[in-house]
């Protein structure tokens, strides 16, 4: 696997910058959980940051209280099936590599196997849009929209693998907060249609030589928001779309904990012109 990244002046430390993360709800200054400036721009966070989260627990001037850790960034995970890339970042929360936790979980699907995992780990689960079978069992837009806020109070909203266009209320509530995952490099294959296997299809059937997950902010359309990471893997001529697909998802298990983790650590900032940087933890 290759990753791919910007790297600006790696000197510049996110300590003195505000993440669009989580900062409508913090008043003041906090420590960032890591306790250290990040150093370096990065489209994936090294193993390493764990460490330097372990080394960065400074032990207070004498006198002075012990530091607490900002609350955990809680998140709303939403899915549609077997919520692989849900159990992966579950599974760094639990570890403790990521400060976060699992607030919520959405589906349009009551019934997949993400629903299913999330409620047997005692976490609660919302049902939206409705089942078109069902319009009485699922959440209109404003009701979501206030359950994630007021209910649940989810500091940011991660799809995985949610395959149901979410509503403008929602984008507008969660400005800069709201992440996706895709089983391409977009922008190419991607948009309304492209999903699930049908992407790595389309992949195959272009000859492209390279695919790989893309972890992008959403916006109101499918697919077009700003991109935060993307890491890349080979394609072969002889690829079946299902041998590219387990290829690509085994790379979004890594990924896209790691960007989790960023931004539950507000090691996002923003560029002038409106593209993301992820800062490595050092
Ligand atoms: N406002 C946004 N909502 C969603 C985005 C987004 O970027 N902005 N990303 C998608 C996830 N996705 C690709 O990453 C995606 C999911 C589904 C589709 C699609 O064409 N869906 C079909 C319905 C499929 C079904 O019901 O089984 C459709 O809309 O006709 C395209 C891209 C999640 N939401
Ligand atoms: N366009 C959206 C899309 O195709 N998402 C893709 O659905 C698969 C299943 O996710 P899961 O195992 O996490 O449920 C994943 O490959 C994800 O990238």
């Amino acid at each position: 696997m290759v990753l791919i990244g910007r790297w600006p002046d790696p000197a510049i430390s996110l300590a003195s910058r505000h993440g669009d993360v989580g900062s409508q709800r913090r008043a003041g200054t906090r420590l960032r959980p890591s306790g250290t400036a990040a150093s370096g721009p990065c489209n994936a966070v090294t193993p390493s940051a764990r460490t330097s989260r372990t080394a960065a627990h400074p032990s207070p001037p004498a006198g002075l209280p012990p530091l607490e850790p900002p609350p955990k960034k809680r998140l709303a995970v939403f899915v549609s099936g077997g919520g692989s890339n849900f159990r992966a970042i579950h599974a760094a929360f639990a570890d403790g590599g990521v400060h976060g936790e699992v607030a919520v979980v959405v589906s349009n699907s009551p019934s997949c196997s993400g629903v299913a995992y999330a409620q047997s780990h005692g976490i609660p689960t919302l049902t939206y849009p409705a089942p078109k079978a069902d319009s009485a069992a699922g959440l209109t837009d404003a009701q979501l929209v206030a359950a994630l806020t007021e209910e649940h109070q989810a500091d940011i909203v991660i799809l995985a693998g949610y395959l149901k266009l979410i509503p403008q209320q929602l984008v507008r509530a969660y400005k800069r907060r709201i992440v996706n995952i895709h089983p391409a490099l977009l922008p190419s294959f991607g948009g309304k249609g492209y999903y699930g296997i049908k992407v790595h299809q389309a992949v195959v059937a272009s000859g492209a030589r390279f695919s790989g997950p893309t972890i992008h902010f959403v916006d109101e359309e499918y697919d077009t928001g700003p991109i935060l990471a993307q890491a890349v893997v080979p394609v072969y001529p002889t690829d079946r779309p299902e041998q590219l697909a387990a290829r690509v998802l085994k790379e979004e298990h890594k990924l896209y904990p790691q960007c989790v983790a960023a931004l539950c650590e507000d090691r996002v900032t923003w560029r002038h012109d409106g593209v993301p940087i992820m800062w490595r933890a050092h």
